[in-house]
């Protein structure tokens, strides 16, 4: 066991101190920088082919960019030339504007984290020293490492106590993962690579990291580049896409309702793999589509004045909204003939309702659980509108048309050419995970 080795104890000389980077609290994070590649090229030697050929790809700052492509396309070589593990053949990288192969290593790590499968953690090292690595690096004073260990375990939702001393064979696989964020963010770069960090954990805390990340990212705003395998996963966490055919060549880089309803070609189609159209609803929100009106009373209205109103809007009910807009029953035309009195004696109360901030597959899922046509939805508990089949189907044809648009408007003709050159390419094994 690891009892005697704490931060403080590490063997290296005294750093002076306050040398490195400047203070990082959380609240004064180090947001994301804007990453450009620009003709990047890789041959690695002896190979006839470029692992990565002649890639230019701008990684806007503060956004998630996820590159999804098969096996052996040049993803982690392309990650690997941004930190500058392996040198380019030829191109740049620009990182904030400034040339990343001008860049002292040192600078360079301290902007550039980098967090792989398993965390990639040493297993000679506590966790604490496996945290403190870009610290120490950069010659951080000692007291100030052991502070930013703590906050960065704490931050993963680690308890520093009990874990800063053990050693990564005594972590589970989900909890190897967060050391391994934590150790890229302790200098709080401004750039965080990420290679396939959740791949080897069970889907139930993949899903827990992914919500995390995003959650952090939430307060965070760092640049970040997400290598993954699975569609999904890229659709979840990135603002944009970036899926890659051999030598990491772009076929379609968008947003991912854009490249869910739009799919570049058979390629691209073959990574989102089945149900794309599911994964369409899971991308947009409810109150960002057009959601039907209906006929709405407030609880005092007088019954046989809303059936008029139904009636001469040919409309087969209303909602029925309390004093605070929030929306409480239905009142059918059947229920409200010949009556007289407030509506609300009339009316049927409504079980279901959903917020405007869920998805449409969470609209769908509450539809077809309710027993009536409609979902009433709701924006901090107020009456929006209505959610129907009607609305969700309409919404997705809304998307693609929206997508056609956007793509023909900014088509340009090397994508194209080469959208169309690998679209009679055969999709990846792992394209339909
Ligand atoms: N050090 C190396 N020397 C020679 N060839 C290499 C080296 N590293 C990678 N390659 C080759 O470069 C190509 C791209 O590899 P890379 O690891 O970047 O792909 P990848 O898309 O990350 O693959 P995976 O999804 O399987 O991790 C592959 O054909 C690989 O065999």
């Amino acid at each position: 066991m690891a009892d005697d080795i704490t931060t403080g104890t590490t063997n290296d000389a005294a750093a002076p101190a306050g040398t490195g980077a400047e203070d990082t609290g959380l609240h004064n994070a180090t947001h994301g920088v804007e990453i450009q590649l620009r003709n990047l090229t890789k041959k690695y030697p002896g190979q006839s082919r470029a692992a990565v050929q002649d890639v230019t790809m701008t990684i806007p700052a503060g956004e998630i960019v996820a590159l999804v492509g098969p096996s052996g396309c040049g993803k982690t070589t392309t990650m690997k030339l941004i930190n500058r593990l392996i040198e380019p053949t030829s191109g740049e990288i620009l990182i904030g504007g400034e040339d990343a192969r001008k860049q002292p290593a040192d600078q360079l790590r301290r902007h550039v984290g980098y967090v792989i499968q398993q965390g990639g953690l040493f297993p000679h090292m506590t966790i604490a020293e496996n945290v403190a690595l870009v610290p120490k690096m950069l010659k951080w004073a000692k007291p100030r490492i052991a502070e930013r260990v703590d906050e960065m375990l704490e931050l993963v939702g680690l308890e520093p106590t009990q874990f800063r001393d053990r050693y990564p064979r005594q972590l589970s696989g989900g909890q190897q993962q967060r050391v391994g964020v934590a150790r890229a963010l302790a200098a709080d770069p401004p750039v965080l690579l990420m290679d396939e960090p959740f791949g080897a954990v069970d889907p139930i805390t993949r899903g827990r990291l992914q919500d995390e990340l995003l959650h952090l990212q939430d307060e965070l705003h760092k640049t970040i580049v997400f290598v993954t395998h699975d569609f999904d996963e890229a659709v979840k966490l990135g603002d944009r896409i970036a899926v890659l055919a051999e030598g990491s060549q772009i076929v379609q880089y968008a947003e991912p309702a854009e490249i869910l309803a739009r799919p570049a070609n058979d390629f691209v189609r073959g990574f989102i793999g089945t149900g794309g159209a599911m994964k369409l609803l899971h991308v947009t929100r409810i109150a960002d589509v057009e959601l039907g009106a209906g006929v709405t009373a407030q609880v005092g209205d007088d019954a046989g004045t809303v059936h008029t109103r139904l009636s001469e809007a040919d409309e087969p009910w209303a909602v029925v909204l309390d004093a605070n807009s929030r929306p409480v029953q239905w009142a059918t035309v059947e229920d409200l003939a010949g009556k007289q009195g407030p509506v609300s004696d009339y009316g049927t109360p409504i079980t279901t309702t959903i917020s405007g901030r869920a998805d449409l597959q969470a609209g769908l899922e509450a539809l077809l659980g309710s027993d009536t046509d409609f979902v009433p939805v709701t924006r901090r508990r107020r009456y929006i509108g209505l959610v129907s089949l009607n609305t969700v189907q309409g919404a997705i044809q809304q998307l693609r048309e929206q997508a056609r648009e956007t793509a023909a408007a900014s088509k340009d003709g090397a994508t194209t050419a080469l959208a169309e050159t690998v679209a009679t390419a055969p999709a990846s094994k792992e394209g339909g995970a």
